[in-house]
């Protein structure tokens, strides 16, 4: 199934929540929504599902070429808000949710057995759910999501609340999904799986796309520049490269360190000579910033220029 989402704007009554957004997202990959709070994940999210309507732009479904109208039966939803009976078994809930999906329980009887055991909840099945921790009810709302098998798959925070275990098998869960061709469409605030884990990302603050595509692009977007860290004697290197053309610029990091900024990728091989003949270069490495970084970077640069912008105004 794919997903098209054209130029989506979605308004409340003071925000505009989600802001001529546009994606592309294929069978087979995971993408991935990322932004700090009130950025607009969810707001997008319950679009995608038909929970609310854009007000601009439109959201297409593609089904093997053809367009269609999503149905209940057509997409697993783990919602932000997690609505499960806290006074049933697990396995009632469960048996429940696959009822309402119109799934026979008789059917699928040995898909909830294997769930539970890939979750460690099989000894804990007829406890009540209020009984669980945060974590095991989220691990229970994400099998009453996949139950069904469809071919759409979208989780508003499928890690919140798991320890680093468990957010592990929701992450081979996800990997397993991909590798059977269903879409993934996933919101979350943990950086590091998410790096490991999505195809394409879509890095949202205020509405708005920060930055979108697979990690490489969005560091082009985000760094468009080259960074490298050089150990060196840092202020003979500071004093010694100043003016040297393709270098834009240079922070030292320790006294054996500095950051170079080159204005340019051309030219940087050649020019480690021409540097190391003025001050000795020990070493020299491209810095490649994982997304954490990267996106704390954007987020808080986004944040002071807005600041400075307001004190500009005022
Ligand atoms: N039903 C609503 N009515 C009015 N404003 C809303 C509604 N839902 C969301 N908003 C506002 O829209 C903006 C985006 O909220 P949204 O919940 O989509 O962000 P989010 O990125 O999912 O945040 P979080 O990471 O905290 O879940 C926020 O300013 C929020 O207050």
């Amino acid at each position: 199934m794919r997903l098209s989402v054209n130029n989506v704007t979605k308004r409340y009554r003071t925000v505009t929540a989600v802001d001529a957004i546009s994606l592309d997202i294929q069978p087979g990959k995971i993408q991935a929504l990322l932004g700090p709070n009130g950025a607009g994940k969810s707001s997008l999210v319950r679009m995608l599902v038909g929970l609310t309507q854009p007000d601009e732009g439109e959201i297409l479904v593609e089904n093997n070429g053809e367009s269609i109208e999503l149905t209940y039966h057509d997409f697993a939803y783990l919602p932000e808000d997690r609505g499960l009976y806290q006074d049933r078994t697990i396995l009632d809930n469960l048996s429940y949710i696959a009822s309402l999906r119109g799934l026979k329980l008789s059917d699928i009887r040995s898909d909830i057995d294997n769930w539970l055991e890939r979750f460690e909840l099989t000894d804990r099945k007829d406890e009540p759910l209020r009984q669980m921790s945060k974590g095991n009810q989220q691990k229970v709302q994400l099998i009453a999501t996949l139950l069904h098998d469809p071919q759409l798959v979208i989780l508003d925070e499928p890690f919140s609340g798991l320890d680093p275990v468990n957010q592990e098998h929701v992450l081979t869960v996800l990997n397993e999904l991909r590798e059977r061709g269903k879409t993934v469409v996933l919101s979350a605030h943990q950086m590091e799986l998410v790096e490991r884990l999505a195809d394409t990302m879509l890095l949202m603050n205020k509405g708005r796309a920060v930055a979108q595509g697979s990690l490489q692009e969005i560091r082009d977007t985000l760094l468009p520049k080259p960074v490298y860290r050089v150990t060196t004697n840092a202020q003979l290197a500071l004093d010694s490269w100043q003016g040297v053309e393709q270098i834009e610029s240079m922070r030292k990091v320790s006294e054996e360190q500095v950051e170079i900024t080159f204005d340019a990728d051309a030219g940087i091989e050649q020019l480690w000579p021409t540097l190391a003949q003025r001050v000795s270069i020990k070493a020299f490495a491209p810095i490649q910033p994982g997304l954490h970084d990267l996106y704390l970077d954007t987020i808080r640069r986004q944040a002071s220029g807005e600041r400075n912008s307001k004190e500009a105004q005022s």
